[in-house]
Formats: C-alpha cells, sequence, structure tokens
C-alpha cells in the first residue's frame, strides 16, 4: 500500500511527481510555506489537485499540524469519535496507545498538555488502522525523551505491518536512521526525491584551498569559502577521489538537507 503522485499541482505546488512504496518511511522537509502542508493535505485527499493525479492505496491517515481536537472531548470521547468514523477500529490499540503514554482517559482536552493532546490524535490516527500515516510535524509539542519513543514506536507499525508513513519536520538533525527516503520542497517545487541511501551516495564535500571552482565533476549544491579553504558539497551520480590537498568528505543526512534548504531560500 504505497503512494503514487503524478504532476500534481495546487496553488504553490508545481507539477510534483513521486512514489512512495509500501512500508516506506519518508521525510518531507522544506522551509515555511514550501508547501508540505499542502502537499500532505492532497496525499490525504482533504484537498483535490488543481491538475495531476494522486493515489494512496488503503486506509489513510492524517495527523495535522495542529492537532485539532474538540476541547471539550477527553480522550474516550475522541476515541468513541474515531470508532464512530472508521470503518475499521482497533480499541485495544488506541487505548495502548494512551496508557503508554500516560494520558488521562477522562479529562477535558482543553485541559490537557499540548503533548497529551498530541498523543489523543496519534491514538485516534492508529486506532484506525492505517495502511499510510502522514503526519504534519508529529513530534513539535513532544518532550526529546517522548520523541524518541515515539518515533520508536511509530517505525515499530511500520516494520511490523508495512505501514507506509510520511512525516513532516524541520528538525532535520533527528531523520537519520529514521527516514529512508527524502521529498525536500522548495518554494513548492520538488527539489530532492529519492531514497536517502542513494541521496548520500550521489553528494560528497570536498575541502580545500581556497578556490572558485570545486576540484571533482559534478553539480555544486552549495560553496562556502573562509580565509584559508573552500568546501563544496556536490551533487554527482559517481563521487571521485581528488588530488590532495583536496579532501573528499562523506555528506551526513543533515548537511544534504541543510545545504539544499539554504540554497533554495
Ligand atoms: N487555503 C489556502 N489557499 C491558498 N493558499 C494557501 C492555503 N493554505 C496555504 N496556502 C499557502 O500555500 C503555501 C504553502 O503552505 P503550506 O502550509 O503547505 O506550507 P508548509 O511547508 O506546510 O509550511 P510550514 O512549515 O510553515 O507549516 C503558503 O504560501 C501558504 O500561504
Amino acid at each position: 500500500m504505497g503512494i503514487h503522485v503524478e504532476g500534481v499541482s495546487k496553488w504553490v505546488l508545481r507539477d510534483c511527481s513521486f512514489e512512495l512504496p509500501s512500508g516506506s518511511v519518508t521525510a518531507l522537509v522544506g522551509a515555511n510555506g514550501a508547501g508540505k502542508t499542502t502537499l500532505l493535505s492532497l496525499l490525504a485527499g482533504l484537498l483535490s489537485a488543481d491538475s495531476g493525479q494522486v493515489r494512496a492505496d488503503g486506509r489513510v491517515a492524517f495527523v495535522a499540524q495542529d492537532k485539532p481536537l474538540y476541547k471539550h472531548f477527553t480522550a474516550t470521547d475522541a476515541l468513541s469519535f474515531g470508532k464512530h468514523t472508521n470503518k475499521v477500529w482497533d480499541q485495544e490499540r488506541a487505548v495502548g496507545w494512551l496508557s503508554r503514554f500516560g494520558v488521562p482517559l477522562k479529562r477535558a482536552s482543553g485541559r490537557l498538555s499540548g503533548g497529551q493532546r498530541a498523543h489523543i490524535s496519534f491514538a485516534v490516527a492508529l486506532g484506525s488502522r492505517p495502511d499510510v500515516l502522514l503526519l504534519d510535524e508529529p513530534l513539535s509539542e513532544l518532550d526529546p525523551l517522548v520523541r524518541k519513543e515515539v518515533t520508536a514506536a511509530l517505525l515499530g507499525f511500520v516494520a511490523d505491518e508495512g505501514t507506509t508513513l510520511v512525516l513532516s519536520t524541520h528538525v532535520v538533525s533527528e531523520l537519520s536512521g529514521v527516514a529512508d527516503r527524502l521529498l525536500l520542497l522548495a518554494q513548492g517545487e520538488l527539489l530532492v526525491s529519492g531514497e536517502v541511501d542513494d541521496l548520500l551516495g550521489s553528494h560528497v564535500s570536498y575541502v580545500g584551498p581556497v578556490s572558485t571552482a570545486a576540484p571533482g565533476p559534478g553539480d555544486v549544491v552549495l560553496a562556502r569559502h573562509t580565509a584559508a579553504q573552500s568546501q563544496f558539497l556536490v551533487r554527482t551520480p559517481s563521487p571521485v577521489s581528488v588530488a590532495e590537498p583536496w579532501v573528499s568528505r562523506p555528506v551526513s543526512l543533515e548537511d544534504l538537507v541543510l545545504a539544499h534548504l539554504e540554497v533554495a531560500e
């Protein structure tokens, strides 16, 4: 149960095409206003495309960025709502999530913390046993330890049930080891798309003496110069070793994302 998107355009989004296989974990990154929520809303079927096609196979659940909940609803009410509005419902899983994270079941959500409300949204989404789970900045309300636990739990669903996960985030430092695919949006355009391993294998950083040109082949994504040295982050299908005094270094996912975002600014 994957996602297929072809030539989709909507307001700021222009001609986005990509495919996400079943059981993949995709990080959707981009600056504020790049179009992440718009793209997730299209995938969730909450918006329709002006042109192009979106196909998400199976049941889709979407946890919106602001995690909207009726403020008088308790967690129990929210699960009851989930049960009555979804064809498939797994009460045990939904309740299990809330008890794992210690969310009071009988307190109105208006009197819960942002993190506790986020857990109610997760519980409702997971209770619907989605094949495709779309999360818009899911971790933003959570403390660092809980972020780790939530991420591990979500990856558990991917591993155990082949759930296809797409999550937008600004916290690029936490993507490594989580996402196996990347979608990077800049001003509505899909600037980078693909498997993380392929992308890391096709980017390299060259560091050496001050120079106006990179010492090896490829498209320069970002160049930085100090008084003493130059550094080029380059995209190339096959990184080569460079002659001394230059050194080539592998690029981390964070470096790669930040470089593309910085250039797109
Ligand atoms: N209902 C709408 N009608 C027209 N334009 C919209 C609408 N909603 C959002 N936009 C515009 O679309 C652009 C992309 O917004 P979107 O919310 O998708 O960005 P985002 O990448 O999720 O940003 P952020 O990281 O700040 O949440 C913005 O310029 C925004 O003003």
